[in-house]
């Protein structure tokens, strides 16, 4: 009878873990500052964080001090307004180009007449993007939507993108998969497999970049996706993130290495 070699032992994928904010980690809210951030999502997630071997980030259109201001004292690696900001690991955050940073206020200034005529619409400026928010009044998509067309026309440095309830202007060029890609080039993500979980259509970028380098794009909820997996809500991203924890620390326990 033919032995079984036991010598070769196969050891599960080394995960680099990258995850959305808004609607993905935190439910949404009526307005973005009164999101609810459980007490225990920066515990929970510097536990994930430390057995992926700080192999994880946060890719969001939020600003970077947005996410370190929720997460307190967890500082990640994040990338910020899609893509426009980006911490790496080391703790270094990227010049934004200033063509951004000079575009995006260029950009609120032509939108802040707008929102002194309708107050319920709310303004996030931000360094090197802006978001227009229409959750407070829906039935201003339309109006929303001219404004920051024209505001933009002028600079063919930006682009819309659509979210849930908001319009942003970002640069041309960012987004969250060359994010994804810049963090996959770095320590200590580099040779790991990454795994993006978003819930929005800015999402899709990451979902294709992860998918490109060999990993998986997770999107939360309905609607059409260049994701492979789904995942119903965010309590089940938050079983995820702990399962994958405690997967990756068994592992470590198991490895032949240990
Ligand atoms: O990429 P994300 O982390 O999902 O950030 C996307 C945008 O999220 C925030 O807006 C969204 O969440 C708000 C709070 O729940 C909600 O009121 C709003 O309607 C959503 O669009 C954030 O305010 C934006 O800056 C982010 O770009």
């Amino acid at each position: 009878m033919p032995q079984t070699d036991t010598t070769d032992v196969t050891t599960a994928p080394q995960l680099a873990i990258f995850t959305d904010f808004d609607g993905t980690l935190v439910e949404l809210a009526e307005t973005p500052d009164g999101i609810d951030v459980p007490e225990s999502l920066a515990h929970q997630i510097e536990q994930t964080a430390r057995e992926m071997n700080s192999a994880f980030a946060v890719l969001t259109g939020r600003e970077i001090a947005d996410i370190d201001k929720f997460l307190s004292p967890l500082i990640l690696p994040i990338a910020g307004a899609h893509g426009t900001q980006r911490r790496r690991a080391d703790g270094v955050v990227e010049e934004i180009d200033p063509a951004s940073l000079s575009g995006a206020e260029a950009i609120a200034r032509a939108i802040e007449p707008l929102i002194q005529a309708h107050p319920d619409l709310i303004m996030e400026t931000k360094e090197g993007a802006v978001a227009l928010h229409f959750r407070q009044a829906p039935e201003l998509e339309d109006v929303v939507r001219h404004a920051m067309q024209d505001a933009v026309a002028d600079n063919e440095h930006f682009t819309l993108v659509p979210g849930k309830m908001v319009l942003e202007a970002r640069p041309r060029g960012v987004s969250k998969g060359e994010a994804l890609r810049a963090f996959m080039r770095e320590e200590p993500f580099i040779g790991r497999t990454p795994i993006f979980i978003g819930d929005d259509v800015t999402d899709e970028d990451g979902f294709i970049a992860a998918q490109d380098l060999g990993g998986v794009g997770i999107k939360l909820g309905d609607g059409d996706t260049a994701a492979r997996m789904r995942i119903a809500d965010v309590v089940s991203v938050r079983a995820l993130l702990q399962g994958l924890g405690d997967i990756a620390a068994r592992d470590r326990e198991f490895s032949p290495k240990h």
